[in-house]
């Protein structure tokens, strides 16, 4: 089994693209539909989800899953929680076509009632950030993740719950507390912290999935 830090995540997926020649949009594509077949286990289709998405690559896995299961006729619409021009090249590519598919993104900062569509709904999808994040949470991440972690709804991470650190060295912050956590690619080294702690001892589950 092996377990990487960010650092070694971000070398592998670049050996992946720069030497294979494998195209970061079909990395990412896998990631969202691999992980999509695995959810099926535990989403229904009268669920009515929302995909949380946020600005970089794990933005970009969360619009992949969001046009994989509104394909397979799931009830799903993604939140972006970030304005229009922070979505950019892979993860502007999947949004395209997530919204070409018929999809609706609702954007936060035009949407005063995101409390609402959250408490209406049944499942929660976060991929608002992943390995890439840097520091504590900025505003409005920070409250929309309290925001979630009040919901009664399913909640299922992409990755890493949003605003856990991606390796050691912090100790105070707020994340997700996801009841379901899907890794993409390998393990990644914070769910082994103890920083992970609070969040299980909050009563929610944090199971790894392991994806090739
Ligand atoms: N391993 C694989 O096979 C694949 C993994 N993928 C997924 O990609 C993410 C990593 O993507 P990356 O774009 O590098 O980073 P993130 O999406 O996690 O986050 C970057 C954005 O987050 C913003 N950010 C950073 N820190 C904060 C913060 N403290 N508060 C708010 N926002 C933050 C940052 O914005 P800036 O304005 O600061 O630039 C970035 O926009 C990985 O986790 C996987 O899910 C790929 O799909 C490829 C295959
Ligand atoms: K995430």
């Amino acid at each position: 089994m092996y377990i990487v830090t960010a650092k070694e995540m971000y070398d592998i997926d670049h050996y992946t693209m720069q030497e294979i020649g494998i195209d970061g949009k079909l990395l990412m594509e896998n990631a969202g539909r691999a992980i999509c077949g695995k959810m099926k286990a535990i989403i229904r289709k009268e669920n009515r989800i929302i995909v949380f998405a946020g600005s970089g690559n794990n933005g970009g896995d969360g619009f992949v899953i969001a046009r994989t299961l509104l394909n397979e006729m799931y009830d799903v619409q993604v939140v972006q929680v970030v304005p229009n021009a922070k979505i950019k090249g892979d993860a502007l590519y999947h949004k395209q076509l997530f919204l070409k598919c018929g999809g609706t993104v609702i954007i936060v900062e035009q949407e005063p009632d995101v409390n609402d569509l959250v408490v209406g709904s049944d499942v929660i999808i976060d991929a608002m950030i992943g390995i890439g994040i840097k520091g504590q949470l900025r505003e409005p991440l920070r409250r929309i993740v309290d925001l979630l972690n009040k919901t009664a709804a399913y909640t299922i991470s992409i990755d890493i719950p949003s605003g856990l650190p991606a390796d050691e060295g912090m100790h105070d912050f707020t994340a997700v507390q996801a009841d379901y956590t899907f890794m993409v690619g390998l393990l990644k080294m914070s769910a082994f912290l103890n920083i992970r702690h609070p969040f299980m001892e909050n009563g929610r589950r944090f199971p790894l999935v392991f994806l090739k």
